[in-house]
């Protein structure tokens, strides 16, 4: 169906109603409302890919129906990640290679606290829920340490339709989430420092869609035990 309304637009960012926040310490991130247009709910939602397994996997065009194709097209546009860039002091972020991976569900063992891997200069979320439970599980929390997933920098973010967040990756760009289990669509998308990075990284997702696929069970059985403030690596 062809849309009247861009999917994506860096204008909607300065919208009064986005109430775009915009954080330099102590890490530059930045959250936004309602980027996604009503009229596209029904679409994205019946092109959203189908995995088997919990977790984010690299973007394949023929998992995905056209108006999720077409929106990933904007996330890497040049243009997009330019206006996200320059609200967070990133100079020209549309130069960098893009690696996207979507994720439909999740299971206990996400969301740990981690900084996002040194390979990234930048990571966006954009969440794609038509509904959230009255609850904090599942809702993406910028934090100041490590070791605390309450030391929260900014109000959580929950991940409901058109919801955005993104962040530059550095040394303490600790986030992450309550554990939660079910339903979670997120895109994401991650600007790398090089194009062996992006190789590298969507040949270990590939090898991993197809690890989850086998052990998906034992993935989940693993992960139900998570302790709260639990970290991971990368
Ligand atoms: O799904 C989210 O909200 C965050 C995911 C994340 O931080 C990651 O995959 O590195
Ligand atoms: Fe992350």
């Amino acid at each position: 169906m062809i849309q009247s309304t861009a999917l994506l637009d860096p204008a909607r960012l300065d919208r009064p109603d986005s109430n775009t926040l915009v954080v330099r310490e102590p890490f530059p991130f930045m959250v936004a409302h309602g980027q996604l247009p009503e009229t596209a709910r029904a679409d994205l939602d019946r092109d959203f890919p189908r995995y088997s397994g919990a977790g984010f996997f690299p973007y394949e065009p023929k998992d995905c129906g056209p108006s999720i194709r077409a929106l990933v097209d904007a996330l890497t546009s040049p243009g997009f990640a330019g206006a996200v860039g320059a609200r967070l002091g990133i100079d020209d972020l549309g130069r960098y290679p893009t690696l996207v991976t979507i994720c439909r569900s999740l299971n206990k063992r996400h969301g740990t606290i981690h900084t996002d891997s040194r390979s990234k200069i930048a990571t966006a979320l954009l969440y794609l829920n038509e509904r959230w439970p009255d609850t904090s599980d599942g809702c993406l929390r910028f934090l100041r340490r490590i070791d605390s997933i309450d030391d929260l920098v900014a109000p959580e973010i929950k991940p409901l339709y058109g919801e955005f967040a993104v962040f530059k990756r550095t040394d303490n760009s600790f986030h992450g989430h309550l554990p939660y289990e079910g339903e979670r669509r997120v895109i994401q998308v991650a600007w790398l420092t090089s194009e062996e990075e992006k190789l590298r990284k969507t040949r270990r997702g590939r090898f991993s869609r197809f690890f989850k696929k086998l052990l998906g069970g034992i993935d989940r059985k693993y992960g139900a035990g998570r302790e709260r403030d639990a970290v991971h690596m990368d």
